[in-house]
């Protein structure tokens, strides 16, 4: 009988599910698509039910090829979307059409800029928690927004999670929720422990305080606490027993955070000093950036500063870029010679960021490095508005340098351009944590990005730090599993499972002196667009 925790991950695109022994070796993985309906801009949607049953799934095929296990604990994470459920635990629909299992508005659903707008406008004391100001990603806008416009759906509204939460209390039944999600998406305070009635009350949400925070929390657990145990209708939908102990959860980025912030490099686990100079890179379709300190940083248009979000005791500063992978993937899928480069990386049994890579290095031959292929290409990777550092989800992406031609080279040139700004954003978030304290020359990576080389080389360049993967590339995962790992007793602390369960793999340098110039040239051009679109704005508005 092998012992085994298991860690589940709800990204935005699929849910996946890992086993993994105490020590964080992976010994089963699986992974489900789950869907997805956009019915306008800026409205994007899912369902809770079809959720569950893709994590159902994804635990099943986890354990398939597996002897007998006894699980030891069990860690739930996902994206920081906002599920509504009626008082009998029946999905709520948030959709303009009224589909009634669209009951997910994902985080990257921007649908609530006004409300969002209306509360930075109050200047309220737990905006300085959340970077200076609150984003239209977060829940009290989005909860704004569906009494303001679904009226009927908020009346109904009885229970509203996070969908890490929401997976918790399925598996579980129980209404706790995490400080992981409250405080860094619901405004809870978690230095002080304690929600802030007034800012309810002054953003028109009063009810929820009124009633005593019973739809949104009122059982506060740190993630990786035991916040109860798989109850028997969970347990036969995933494929195991009762009674399994499960952790309270953590938002994906934050799981991703505690699957590489800690691990020891060239053997040796880091301390405070070393902490300092770390940032996790979470790498999916956004990338977040989390930095801890033990004392509070405020970092503008970085957000945070979330005391014990992810690591107890420590503070959290949480940068992030709201598309990264969904932009590579937008300006790959959207080009004209998409088509049929894809159909012949399908056939040369690749994928299409292999096919891209290596035109790239077919097209580089010669250079001094691949990166100077886009000396006169320039992305302003702003097409879903800018999270950090400038907390302008108004800002759209700009293109310099096209000419008249939509071959593949073209494609290829663009893909390498726009993975460049991703990075460039990335510079630009570290930037404004270093002014703020910290000293990072360490990027510890994960998510989807870091199956791409490009991606990673790029990152190296382009922000000039030591870029570190982790031994274990499921890294998300398997922070969802330190979080079972420590409910269930298996490791005494969430720092002692990142000590016992995570490390250190591949280490990338950044590049010379001269590939550290032409970053920097691209970089100053990366700053300018964003000051040529507001000089755009300007004149338009001056009409
Ligand atoms: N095999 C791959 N090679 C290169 N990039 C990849 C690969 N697989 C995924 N990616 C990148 O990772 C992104 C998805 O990351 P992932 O962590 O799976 O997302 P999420 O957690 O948001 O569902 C994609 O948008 C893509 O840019
Ligand atoms: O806001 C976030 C974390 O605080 C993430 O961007 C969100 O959860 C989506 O994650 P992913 O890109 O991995 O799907």
């Amino acid at each position: 009988m092998q012992d085994i925790v298991i860690g589940v991950d709800v990204g935005t695109g699929s849910a996946r599910a890992g086993a993994f022994t105490p020590q964080g070796a992976m010994l089963g993985q699986a992974a489900r698509p789950i869907r997805m309906w956009r019915p306008r801009a800026d409205f994007v949607q899912q369902s809770s039910d079809d959720i569950w049953q893709a994590v159902c799934a994804a635990v099943r095929g986890a354990l398939r090829d597996l002897g007998p296990v006894r699980v030891l604990g069990m860690g739930f994470d996902a994206t920081c979307s906002l599920v509504v459920l009626d008082a009998e635990f029946r999905p709520v629909s948030i959709s303009p059409q009224g589909e009634p299992e669209q009951d997910v508005m994902v985080w990257m659903d921007h649908r609530a800029a006004a409300e969002a707008e209306a509360i930075n406008a109050g200047e309220h004391e737990v905006l300085r928690y959340v970077g200076g100001r609150i984003s239209l990603e977060m829940q009290a806008p989005k909860l704004l927004w569906l009494k303001r416009h679904r009226p009927q759906a908020w009346a109904r509204a009885a229970h509203v999670f996070d969908l890490p939460d929401y997976l918790t209390w399925r598996a579980t039944g129980s209404l706790a929720r995490s400080l992981c999600s409250t405080v860094c998406k619901w405004t809870y305070l978690g230095h002080e422990g304690r929600w802030d009635a007034d800012f309810f009350h002054a953003i028109g949400l009063g009810e929820l305080a009124d009633e005593g925070f019973r739809r949104i929390g009122t059982e506060i657990l740190p993630p990786g606490q035991r916040l109860g145990t798989l109850g028997a209708e969970a347990a036969a939908a995933l494929g195991l027993e009762a009674g399994i102990p499960v952790g309270a959860s953590a938002i994906d980025a934050h799981a991703g955070g505690l699957g590489v912030i800690g691990a020891a490099l060239n053997g040796v686990a880091p301390d405070a000093a070393t902490l300092n100079r770390r940032v996790a890179l979470v790498g999916g379709t956004s990338s977040c950036h989390m930095a801890v300190s033990p004392e509070a940083r405020f970092v503008p248009g970085v957000w945070g500063p979330y005391h014990s979000a992810m690591l107890p005791g420590l503070w959290l500063n949480e940068g992030g870029q709201s598309a990264t992978g969904a932009l590579i993937d937008h300006v790959i899928t959207t080009h004209a010679a998409y088509p049929a480069m894809a159909a012949a990386a399908q056939q040369a049994g690749e994928t299409i960021y292999q096919s891209l890579n290596r035109k790239l290095a077919d097209m580089a031959e010669g250079l001094p490095f691949p990166a100077l292929l886009t000396e006169g290409l320039h992305v302003m990777p702003d097409f879903h508005g800018n999270r950090s550092p400038r907390a302008d989800a108004s800002l759209r992406g700009m293109v310099s340098g096209l000419r008249l031609a939509a071959g593949e080279e073209d494609l290829a040139l663009l893909y390498l351009a726009t993975v460049q700004a991703v990075a460039y954003g990335t510079r630009h978030i570290i930037e404004a944590m270093n002014a703020q304290g910290y000293a990072i020359d360490t990027v510890m990576a994960c998510g989807g990005g870091t199956k791409n080389p490009v991606f990673l080389r790029e990152h190296a360049d382009a922000t000039g730090c030591q870029l570190v993967l982790p031994r274990e590339p499921e890294a998300i995962l398997l922070g969802a599993a330190m979080l079972g790992a420590t409910a269930g007793g298996v490791q005494d602390s969430l720092a002692g499972a990142m000590a016992a369960m995570s490390g250190a793999g591949e280490v990338i340098a950044p590049g010379d002196a001269a590939v550290r110039r032409y970053h920097d040239a691209k970089y100053a051009v990366f700053r300018r667009m964003h000051d040529d679109q507001l000089a755009y704005r300007a004149l338009m508005q001056a009409r």
